[in-house]
């Protein structure tokens, strides 16, 4: 009897040369590094350089993060992931009364750019690519990598790295948006123009599956809701004046990867051909750079287990095998004690290790998309394929991403996913090692890193200090100066690096955006 995938498509017990009668491989898959991209968007991928291995890591305060991002570059990651506390991430000062608590909890306090400087001390910005996960104040803390560049010495066209900036899966999944989409989506297509102008090596958005993902999206509606986001972004800069070409070849994308791995190595195909034929086909795009799917990939948190966490460390090996067999550029290994707690120096050193075994250790990066051709991966390549085309249709039918946002579809969508999920891990039909099989009678004891609460008093008075010791009427001046280009139609993000350059911080700023653009208050129930 077939299996079913996590997609809820059938994996039959054995596939033949049947499954891809009349298959044709010069349209399906092309060339690596040609259209419509299957086989990877290089045509020589990891046999000339492995995937850029880009740790999510940030907490507590700027220093602190800066000696986690030290000890990562001492043991070979190469490149910076920066996760930020839920305050930053909502446009929050470290001593508003919404912060209390959460003060470099799940991630870094950056309150203004004097800790961004702190963050990246004795980190080269011309010799790193950092990528930022920030959504809705996504342009402020990209203005102060710029500004912290500039004291570094650094040109703004020397920085690389990504802003996450996908605001939209926000409101599906992840929930630090701030604004109405109206207003957010102005801001992601200033962003776009401003990052042409003066950062253009910059990645301006990473749209992000991941999220959905993890409240239990399926892989097919991973690729179908996140690509279908990434065409709301494409019709927004379209909109905004801009051309197709000189915004497209630095959107990048965002996924979740499985200990499903043949399914997973199917969905990163799936995915970078239906975005490719979306980008030539729909929106015209001449530039190859523009038909890319260019994608980071994190291990699947949510299939990690408190219980006999050093489980988990099998659980990753096989969830990092499958982006890579899927052809990731970038990859974040998770760490085993992540179901418990923030990882440990050493659990955090031997998720980098798991990605060193794969690319120094195994085979797989000895040949491009060594999958091609397989009966399996190539069937269930164009099964996802489908499955997705089919679900962005109905995105569609709701008029675009935002309209199906607004109408709760992608939410109701995948809440339906996470209970079918939730009641076969119930049964026991969907097996969770040492979970629901495999248990230990007693576990055995684990002791977790914790984040010292004393860093909230710091971090305010850092704050007061920066307050005393600034020109309070540059940066009064500067911020009304950001409204008003809010209220009209002039890009934010020159008003935005005034004010943030005079010391403003991000409180302020996100406030004063507030002002004029209300905050999103979302219409369903769930
Ligand atoms: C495009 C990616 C995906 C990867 O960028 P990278 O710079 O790492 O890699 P890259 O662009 O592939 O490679 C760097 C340069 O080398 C080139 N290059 C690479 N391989 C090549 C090959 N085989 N042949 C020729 N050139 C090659 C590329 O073209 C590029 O140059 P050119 O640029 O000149 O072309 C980017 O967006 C990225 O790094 N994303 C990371 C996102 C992230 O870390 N997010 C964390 C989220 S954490 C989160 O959200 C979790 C939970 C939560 O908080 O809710």
């Amino acid at each position: 009897m077939a299996r079913e995938s996590e997609s809820g498509l059938p994996i039959e017990p054995v596939y033949g040369p049947d499954a891809l009668d009349g298959w044709d491989p010069g349209a399906r898959l092309g060339e690596p590094g040609g259209y419509p991209y299957t086989r990877g968007v290089h045509p020589t991928m990891y046999t000339t350089r492995p995937w850029t291995m880009r740790q999510y890591a940030g907490f507590g305060t700027a220093a602190e993060s800066n000696a986690r991002y030290r000890q990562l570059i001492a043991h070979g990651t190469t490149g910076l992931s920066v996760a930020f506390d839920l305050p930053t991430q909502m446009g929050h000062d470290s001593d508003a009364p919404l912060a209390h608590g959460e003060v470099g909890k799940v991630g870094v306090a950056v309150d203004s750019v004097e800790d961004m400087r702190v963050l990246f001390d004795g980190i080269p910005l011309d010799r790193v690519s950092t990528s930022m996960t920030i959504n809705a104040p996504a342009a402020l803390l990209l203005l102060m990598y710029q500004l912290v560049g500039e004291e570094q010495g650094v040109p703004a066209d020397r920085l690389t790295g990504t802003i996450q900036n996908d605001v939209l899966k926000e409101y599906i999944a992840r929930g630090t948006y701030i604004f109405p989409p109206k207003p957010s989506l102005r801001l992601v297509a200033d962003l776009f123009r401003y990052c042409r102008a003066e950062i253009p090596r910059w990645n301006t958005i990473s749209i992000s599956g991941y999220h959905m993902a993890e409240a239990g999206a399926s892989p097919a509606q991973e690729i179908a809701f996140t690509l279908a986001d990434g065409i709301e972004y494409v019709r927004t800069a379209l909109a905004a004046g801009m051309d197709v070409d000189d915004f497209a070849p630095r959107l990048s994308f965002f996924f979740v990867s499985r200990t499903t791995l043949l399914e997973e190595v199917a969905k990163f195909r799936a995915a970078r051909r239906i975005w490719a034929r979306v980008m030539r086909e729909e929106f015209g795009a001449r530039n190859p750079r523009s038909q890319m799917l260019r994608f980071h990939t994190q291990t699947a948190g949510v299939q990690l287990t408190a219980q006999q966490p050093e489980v988990n460390l099998v659980r990753v090996a096989v969830q990092g095998l499958a982006a890579v067999l899927g052809g990731t550029q970038s990859l974040h290994t998770n760490s085993f004690d992540e179901a418990i707690a923030l990882p440990t120096e050493k659990s955090a050193r031997l998720a980098l290790r798991t990605q060193q075994v794969l690319a120094y250790e195994t085979d797989v990066t000895a040949t491009v998309d060594p999958f091609a051709g397989s009966y399996v991966v190539e069937s269930m390549t164009d099964e996802l394929e489908t499955a997705a085309l089919e679900l962005m249709a109905k995105v569609e039918e709701h008029g675009g991403a935002v309209g199906a946002i607004e109408s709760g579809f992608q939410k109701g969508e995948i809440e339906r996913n996470a209970y079918r999920i939730a009641r076969e891990t119930d049964s026991g039909e969907r097996v969770v090692v040492g979970v629901n099989r495999f248990r230990l009678e007693a576990e055995e004891r684990y002791e977790p890193l914790r984040v010292d609460p004393a860093i909230e008093a710091a971090q305010v008075e850092r704050l007061a200090a920066l307050r005393a010791g600034r020109d309070g009427r540059a940066v009064e001046a500067a911020l009304s100066a950001l409204r008003k280009a809010a209220e009209g139609t002039e890009d934010v993000l020159y008003p935005m690096r005034d004010a943030l350059r005079a010391r403003a911080t991000v409180g302020e700023v996100c406030g004063a955006l507030r002002e004029v653009w209300g905050t999103y208050v979302p219409s369903d129930a769930f």
